[in-house]
């Protein structure tokens, strides 16, 4: 069986890490943290991973908590087959020198530029890229929402184009000192932001452009997504196929599900771990086909929506598994995917 290492377990990394112990075709060797918090004790004395340092010169740290460590980051990448980088976004470049010296495998997650890896990953768009590369990045959970939907779209209705006004979370439920607070702030105040440019790192063949505004909620973000099609379908082409596609659902304003608030209590009703919705949620009622342009509104939940794809990419990257489709399907039904 495969071993993966995590390091950083944060809002991500001990998503990553829960998604890799409910397989059973890899485990976990360890996780890392470098502050001796709460999730480094739960991750320790509740979930029973190992766990690893960061910063080697913190260890006393983790001794006058009463946090058992395992080792360093070094240590821990030694015994692992691939090493799942969830560290914050730019940490990264430094992370690929460790990695390269202990000839190990990583895929990063999207606050790295494609540039770091040469290489981006979806599961649906394009697993086959990174089957046996050495390094990968999933990308953000803005620009994998686009591109499940985008490319489900396009398979069917020829894109000609598509462009998308992205409302964004302040900040993660934790995240205590960040904002914005009152406010409505363009993020990034010049146009494109980069969720356009990124979607054609893995899905080359589509012109998309985006721009961004960060918005006072923790949970969730939305997607305003209007598109120029070439084939002439009707809506409930588009409703049919985004039904059919797995990791997409298409949700009812009319049943209660009209918000973001809505649907984070639709998990916790779902008995999700963590309350996570990893599906991109799409709003019925916004689906609308008006000659050859299709409009149609979709929500993120930023926490979850790449965890099922960092497991796919663990396979790709491995060679466990070549068909992505076996891929994504044993990963849907190990996390009670939809
Ligand atoms: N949050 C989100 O909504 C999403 C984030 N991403 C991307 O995932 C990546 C991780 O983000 P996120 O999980 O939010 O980040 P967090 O800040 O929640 O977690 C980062 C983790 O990395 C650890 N860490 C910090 N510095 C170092 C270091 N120098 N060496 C090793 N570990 C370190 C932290 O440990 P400690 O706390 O102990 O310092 C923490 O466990 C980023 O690239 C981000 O852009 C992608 C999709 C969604
Ligand atoms: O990947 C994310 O967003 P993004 O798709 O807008 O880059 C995460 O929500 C992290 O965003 P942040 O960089 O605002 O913490």
């Amino acid at each position: 069986m495969k071993s993966v290492a995590i390091n950083g377990y944060g809002t991500i990394g001990k998503r990553v890490a829960d998604a890799v112990a409910a397989q059973d075709d890899m485990k976990i060797i360890g996780v890392s943290k470098t502050r001796p918090n709460y999730e480094a004790r739960t991750a320790v004395e509740e979930k029973g991973y190992d766990l690893y340092i960061g910063i080697p010169e913190k260890e006393q740290l983790f001794k006058d908590a009463g946090i058992e460590i395992a080792g360093t980051v070094e240590n821990m990448i030694q015994e692992a087959d691939v090493v799942v980088d969830c560290t914050p976004g730019s940490i990264g470049p430094q992370n690929l020198e460790m990695y390269k010296k202990a000839g190990i495998k990583a895929i990063y997650q999207g606050g790295e530029d494609h540039e770091l890896t040469g290489l981006s990953f979806n599961a649906i768009s394009n697993y086959d890229d990174s089957y046996g590369a050495d390094y990968t990045r999933v990308v953000s959970c803005n620009t994998t929402g686009l591109t499940r939907t985008l490319y489900t779209i396009d398979k069917i209705a020829d894109i000609k184009k598509a462009r998308a006004v992205m409302v964004r979370r302040g900040s993660d439920p934790s995240e205590v000192k960040k904002g914005p607070i009152n406010s409505i702030v363009p993020n990034p105040p010049t146009v494109p932001s980069h969720h356009g440019p990124d979607v054609k790192t893995v899905m080359n063949r589509i012109d998309v452009t985006t721009m961004a505004l960060l918005v006072p909620t923790t949970l969730m973000h939305q997607h305003n997504i209007m598109v120029e099609i070439n084939n002439n379908v009707e809506t409930e082409d588009i409703v049919e196929a985004l039904e059919k596609r797995s990791r997409v659902l298409v949700i009812d304003a009319s049943e209660g599900l009209g918000s973001t608030a809505e649907l984070m209590e639709y998990a916790k009703e779902l008995g999700r771990n963590r309350n996570d919705l990893y599906e991109i949620p799409v709003w019925r009622e916004s689906i609308n086909v008006v000659e050859n342009e299709l409009f149609y509104m979709q929500a993120v939940h930023q926490e979850s929506d790449v965890i099922p794809e960092n497991i796919d990419a663990i396979r790709a990257i491995l060679e466990i598994e070549s068909d992505k489709e076996k891929s994504i399907a044993k990963t849907n039904k190990s996390m009670g995917i939809l």
